[in-house]
């Protein structure tokens, strides 16, 4: 079992890459989105992956949780290597939350929740009593019992965020990935849902990952960042990162900067 030590308390690793090597591969033509990814994340750590546009943060996020092969390298998850694990094993070790994926607005939020439960249902999707219990703990966690009974076409963007949080956390993983699930909400949303997933991964321990471009919220917020650069994919807790000037050089300087008292990007004036 791999373990890390944090202050006193030691931690489980759930995700390890060594020496990793991303992007894509069509016929004999290989186009790295970036290599030499070597990150850990632990039970109960919540992560954020940023950098600029089209940096790599979806192809990373795709790669680790297996919609798509790694170029090179390793990827282990609980200690496994990813490869090594069975479809259906690894539905029970990670959920995840991508933006814009296709799903049936027509479903109650209690039957979409329900859906997390698929790797454990049998083929017609019964639900067993363990089921049912499993989806209400997750609308309990995310704080919207009230809501079982409506239709997904009838919410908001921020309670259907939360009802996709909901459906992941139904299927009871050890890690939850989430790909921007920030997008397309204002500011006080942005916060509470990043609060949520701040909450939760303490809550359930469970290791939880998003990409995001709320540098500020997640600089605030997360244990531990994982900034990728064109040149290089760098972790860190968000202290250290500040303290060695990683910021200052996220962006071209001629619009923004980063204060580092402040811990903030502004407009340059
Ligand atoms: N299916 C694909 N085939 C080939 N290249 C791709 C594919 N999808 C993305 N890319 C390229 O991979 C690179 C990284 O894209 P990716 O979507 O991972 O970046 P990102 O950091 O998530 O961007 P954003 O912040 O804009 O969402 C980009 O150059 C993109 O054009």
């Amino acid at each position: 079992m791999h373990l890390l030590a944090i202050g006193t308390t030691i931690k489980n690793i759930i995700l390890k890459t060594e020496s990793l090597r991303i992007g894509y591969r069509k016929k004999q033509l290989e186009t790295v989105v970036a290599s030499g990814i070597d990150i850990d994340v632990a039970e109960g750590e919540l992560t954020a992956v940023i950098g600029i546009n089209g940096v790599g943060k979806s192809t990373f996020l795709r790669t680790i949780s297996g919609i798509q092969p790694a170029l090179l390298g390793k990827i282990l998850i609980n200690t496994e290597a990813r490869e090594d694990i069975r479809p259906q094993q690894l539905a029970r070790l990670i959920s995840l939350v991508l933006t814009e994926q296709p799903l049936s607005k027509n479903l109650s939020v209690a039957e979409l929740v329900a859906l997390g439960r698929q790797p454990y249902t049998n083929w017609i999707g019964t639900l067993s009593a363990e089921d049912r219990k499993m989806v209400k703990k997750a609308l309990a966690l995310v704080n919207i019992e009230d809501l079982h009974n409506k239709k997904c076409y009838e919410l908001s963007d921020g309670q259907l965020q939360k009802v996709l949080i909901a459906r992941a956390l139904a299927q009871d993983t050890k890690m939850m990935i989430l790909d921007e699930p920030t997008s397309h909400l204002d500011m006080y949303h942005k916060a509470q849902v990043l609060k949520l997933l701040k909450q939760l991964s303490q809550q359930t321990g469970k290791a939880i990952i998003f990409a995001t471009h709320e540098i500020n919220l997640a600089l605030q917020l997360c244990d531990k960042i994982i900034l990728m650069k064109p040149s290089q994919v760098i972790q860190d807790v968000p202290k250290q990162l500040i303290q060695k000037g990683h910021f200052e050089s996220i962006f071209p300087s001629d619009l923004i900067v980063f204060d580092p008292v402040t811990e903030t990007f502004r407009i340059k004036t």
